[in-house]
């Protein structure tokens, strides 16, 4: 699969413009705040119908608009030309594969996926347990339409507990309980095995790179760990269950579950350098793309917003290495980060940006 030409309409900051795309590799260079990054947001946007940076679709709208349009024409694996539209407008928003209106977003995962590697990426290793939940939820919902159905489940069930515990209609906790149990444990047991399986990928990838001699591993531990079926999930939940009403919410479920990043018996959020945590963050990304591409057999396409910029040359050239296998790449630098010449195949495609217009 690979982009052949885009077209913005008001986003962002970016012109109005057609922008020939076809080639493996396209490289965006330019200072800091000319649009090189609201391109790659403009592209996921199309791919994902939402965005990398804001939950809010009516922030990509220039300023003083109510409207933006994306359009992509792409090549796909089955080698036809498709035509994916997506829209803002009257505060909706719209998709559209090939004149085809796209009512759920999750037709959308399985036809283009797509992986940004962005500076906040650290917040993988280093924020809250939160960020490392969705990203190994999103790693798993990539190649898996069950368990993105089945989060999708528990969420909303989640939601209809505690709504139902802060009302005080205890008498419905019951049937809650059973369905939070169901998707629960689908839910626990997809992301133990996940997690085994990005183990085998993640430590030997950083290890490569960083030339660290510690073991860095991951380790996953469910709010549920001594629950094994959905009854014993259910007699927990009756036995917690004045806790849950005390604290006016749900207090155990996969939505607690934790995922670490540990070194050598500790956190790595706490013994790395800042560094060593970036650097584990891109090869987070990086065992994204190879763990993807293990279950599914296929490239993904990659943003890249300007992340190889803190690596040393050593690093930067084994770093490189290990991210070869995609469809197509999208890469910001600033111009003076010369070593993109490093990267660049023959012929790639390289865009100079000014301004929100795309130059080469
Ligand atoms: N909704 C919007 N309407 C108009 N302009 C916007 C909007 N949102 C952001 N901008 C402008 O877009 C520019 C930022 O673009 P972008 O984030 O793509 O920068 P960049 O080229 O990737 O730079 P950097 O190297 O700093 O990341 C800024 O000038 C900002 O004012």
């Amino acid at each position: 699969m690979r982009f052949i030409e885009l077209w913005t309409n008001q986003f962002r900051n970016l012109v109005s413009q057609r922008i020939p795309v076809d080639n493996r590799q396209v490289f965006l260079i330019g200072p800091n705040g000319q649009g090189k990054t609201n391109l790659l947001e403009a592209l996921y946007a199309l791919c994902y119908g939402s965005s990398f940076r804001t939950n809010q679709l009516k922030e990509l709208t220039v300023h003083g608009e109510k409207a933006f349009k994306i359009v992509g024409i792409y090549l796909g694996d089955d080698q036809i030309r498709h035509t994916l539209m997506l829209e803002w407008k009257d505060g909706k928003r719209s998709m559209s594969l090939d004149d085809r209106e796209v009512k759920d977003r999750k037709e959308l995962i399985y036809n283009i996926p797509c992986i940004v590697f962005s500076h906040d990426d650290i917040f993988f290793i280093k924020g809250e347990p939160e960020q490392r939940r969705r990203f190994f939820d999103q790693t798993m919902s990539m190649y898996n339409p069950l368990f993105f159905d089945d989060l999708r489940r528990y969420r909303l069930v989640l939601r209809q507990r505690n709504q139902a515990i802060k009302d005080g209609r205890f008498e419905l906790l019951d049937l809650y309980d059973l369905q939070l149990a169901k998707y629960g444990l689908a839910i626990q047991s997809e992301r133990t095995r996940a997690v085994y399986e990005f183990d085998q990928i993640f430590p030997s990838m950083y290890k490569d790179v960083s030339q660290n001699t510690m073991e860095v591993h991951i380790e996953y531990h469910p709010s549920w760990n001594d629950c094994a079926t959905e009854e014993e999930i259910v007699e927990y939940l009756a036995r917690t269950r004045s806790r849950d009403i005390s604290m006016l919410t749900t207090t155990s479920g996969i939505h607690r579950d934790r995922f670490l990043v540990m070194e050598a018996g500790q956190p790595f959020s706490q013994t790395g350098s800042t560094g060593q945590l970036r650097l584990a963050s891109l090869i987070f990304r990086t065992a994204q793309m190879a763990f993807f591409q293990k279950k599914t057999g296929k490239e993904p396409l990659i943003l890249v917003d300007d992340v190889l910029l803190e690596l040393d040359f050593e690093k930067r050239e084994h770093f490189l290495h290990l991210m070869q296998t995609y469809c197509q790449a999208f890469f910001t630098f600033l111009p003076e980060e010369h070593y993109f010449s490093e990267l660049a195949e023959e012929g790639a495609l390289l865009y100079t940006v000014q301004e929100g217009r795309f130059l080469n």
